[in-house]
């Protein structure tokens, strides 16, 4: 079995801390393990963690504390290694990243070999997003633009603090039209919202309540992350269908933060879903379209200064 993995990344101050010395407390039925994320931030002497890259401490409740001043991946793997070796057992990770780590490669670890897109499941990425200081630091900070741009979800913390929060949701909606925002004081939030969303599986949960929204003001920066949903009701052709992908990544491979779709396909009375993060991408077939569903393609795209219109006519042409 898999071990499936969540990603909590968020701006300095965020509130990933405070939220993860939550779930560690509450009594939850899963096993635990995170793994703080400190990598490549201090050179430290590999000799005061022993022969190991990875730090690890087991807390009182069994939950797992691991911290690495290597690559994530070498984390990855002293994990498994002490799975395999029965010294440790658990059935959650979670990476809590630093406040000004980019997600786009910790999410392309878990990709990065057989062994680790094997033996874990990327579960989800949970953005937390500080309600008295998110807009100007999505205003300076790319990064922080980049970790909404991520997220399966937003928690929108400090809320205790600064309640009127209408204006910084509209904003991350337009950043990321995907993922369902939350409201959290000091960390509060039932776990099953955070947990097992499978935002990396292939399935149709394009959380069609949250499509609806169209964007009414354009994102005034230069360096602005923006997604947008393209609806086609003609069927597509499949070969053109990854023709057309490949282009586009190619040339856009690293603004296209990610994306995923369910597609309508000719002669073919199967949904295709797909789903990427940057160049990395996968499709499959699904179920048969329902006799009372209505047969048309939707795609997310959610990314750094995209080319709407390009992307808009070239599925529009296919
Ligand atoms: N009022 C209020 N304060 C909060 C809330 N959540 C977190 N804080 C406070 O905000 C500060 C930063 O919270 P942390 O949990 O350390 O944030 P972080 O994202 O881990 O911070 P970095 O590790 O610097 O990236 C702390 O003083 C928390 O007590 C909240 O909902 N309301």
């Amino acid at each position: 079995m898999a071990i499936p993995a969540t990603i909590l990344t968020g701006f300095l101050g965020s509130g990933k801390t405070t939220l993860l010395q939550h779930i560690l407390k509450e009594q939850h039925g899963y096993k635990i393990a995170v793994i703080e994320n400190e990598f490549g931030e201090v050179a430290v002497d590999t000799s005061l963690l022993g022969d190991r890259a990875t730090n690890i401490t087991t807390l009182s409740n069994g939950c797992i504390c691991c911290s690495s001043q290597n690559e994530l991946s070498d984390a990855l793997y002293d994990l498994l290694d002490s799975i395999d070796d029965g010294s440790l057992s658990f059935d959650y990770l979670i990476i809590e990243c630093t406040g000004m780590a980019d997600p786009g490669p910790i999410l392309q670890t878990f990709f990065s070999s057989e062994v680790l897109s094997e033996r874990y499941l990327l579960d989800g990425v949970i953005t937390l997003v500080d309600a008295v200081h998110a807009m100007q630091q999505l205003d300076q900070f790319s990064i922080a633009q980049a970790q909404v741009g991520y997220a399966d979800r937003i928690l929108i913390t400090k809320t205790d603090v600064n309640p009127d929060t209408k204006a910084l949701e509209q904003r991350l909606k337009q950043i990321n039209i995907r993922a369902p925002q939350y409201k959290v004081i000091q960390g509060q939030i039932d776990l099953s919202l955070l947990f097992n969303i499978e935002g990396f599986i292939l399935n149709d949960q394009l959380s069609s309540n949250t499509l609806i929204f169209n964007p009414v003001t354009p994102v005034q920066q230069a360096m602005a992350i923006q997604s947008f949903v393209i609806r086609l009701t003609k069927p597509l052709e499949l070969s053109k269908i990854s023709e057309f992908m490949d282009e586009l990544l190619v040339t856009y491979g690293d603004q296209i933060l990610r994306y995923k779709g369910l597609l309508a396909i000719q002669d073919d009375d199967r949904r295709l879903l797909f789903q990427g993060v940057q160049r990395l991408y996968s499709a499959d077939w699904d179920k048969e379209w329902q006799a009372d569903e209505k047969r048309e393609s939707i795609l997310v795209f959610i990314g750094l200064n995209l080319p709407e219109q390009e992307i808009r006519q070239g599925f529009d042409n296919l």
